[in-house]
């Protein structure tokens, strides 16, 4: 019998209020068990200059959590999908992916309702390349300046005038409270989310069925689908998250779709792929079938002429 769950965090607002909810999740199906916070910095916290492709590496925000739980000073870990490297080390397990908040991006400035209002060389603020590209494959006039550090950190940056805009996920903001800063929400037919954008996932030790047992009614099947079939496709593209890859599944009824796109850091190049398949009974089936839709999107998208223009960008 499990009475207690230690919780392994990133200590930014944003990671601290998913940890906040999980253990709220955990408490309210388990009022018996106790459930404690362990919040510590990472890599990713500490290096806050450069822009993260540069930096390198994969797992930049979520190893000093494994190796608390490898030390059995936490229990869980618990991600923002997105930042989750695509491989986990051995050892570890992902059985729960929660139910997915808004994968969209946000556009938020102080003086323009729109993106399209920005003026012919505005300054906006991103250190995702994968915002970067789209960005300037629709808009190559705007000036793309680098923007590190933590949603509030971000927000401060504009308000103290470094750029007529910025681009964030949705979901920081609405978990933060701050829906009030979005100017708009991005259409995601030009700006395709991160693979996993949204979603938050919660790591364990391999194999531990006792955890996996508690955690279970926070399992969210159809986010856990779609975020599967996302991460399968950046997987087989061998992409982390610091290169300008985009996917975003969606079910409706019996389908599940998928998207993917590859493009150069200018937005000159922008490789797309969509297909869709009719999905099994079984959660296990649609699990599966979620996998070989990833692999399936991203050969199609290596047959377009993917795997060059990643490598071009290494
Ligand atoms: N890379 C940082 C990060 N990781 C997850 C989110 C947002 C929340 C989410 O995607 O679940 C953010 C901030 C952002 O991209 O604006």
């Amino acid at each position: 019998m499990i009475d207690k769950i230690r919780i392994a965090t990133r200590k930014s607002p944003l990671a601290l209020w998913q940890a906040e909810f999980v253990a709220a999740e955990i408490k309210k199906h388990h009022p018996d068990i106790q459930v404690e916070l362990i919040p510590m910095s990472t890599r990713g916290d500490k290096i806050l200059d450069v822009a993260l492709a540069k930096v390198g590496g994969k797992g930049l925000f979520v190893k000093e959590l494994e190796v608390a739980m490898q030390n059995d000073e936490a229990d869980i870990a618990v991600h923002s999908m997105k930042d989750v490297p695509m491989e986990l080390p051995e050892g570890f397990d992902l059985p729960v992916i929660c139910e997915r908040e808004t994968p969209f991006d946000a556009f938020v400035s102080n003086r323009y309702a729109h993106i399209d209002e920005l003026p012919k060389g505005a300054v906006v603020g991103t250190s995702s390349l994968r915002r970067q590209a789209q960005l300037l494959a629709r808009r190559p006039d705007l000036e793309i300046k680098v923007l590190r550090g933590n949603v509030g950190t971000r927000l401060g940056k504009l308000d103290a005038g470094e750029y007529d805009g910025i681009l964030l996920a949705a979901a920081g903001l609405v978990r933060l409270g701050l829906v009030e800063r979005i100017a708009h929400v991005i259409d995601y037919n030009w700006l395709l989310p991160a693979c996993g954008q949204g979603a938050v996932g919660i790591e364990t030790r391999a194999n531990d069925a006792a955890v996996s047992e508690v955690l279970k009614p926070l399992y969210h099947h159809e986010t856990a689908v779609r975020v599967i079939a996302e991460r399968a496709m950046n997987r087989s593209l061998d992409g982390g998250c610091q290169v300008p890859i985009a996917g975003f599944a969606v079910i409706n009824g019996n389908q599940l779709s998928l998207e993917g796109r590859v493009a150069s850091n200018d937005g000159q190049t922008l490789l797309q792929v969509s297909e869709q398949i009719t999905l099994e009974e079984t959660e296990v089936q649609q699990r599966v079938q979620a996998e070989s839709l990833g692999c399936f999107v991203a050969e199609q998208l290596i047959a377009r002429g993917a795997e060059k223009l990643l490598a071009e960008l290494s």
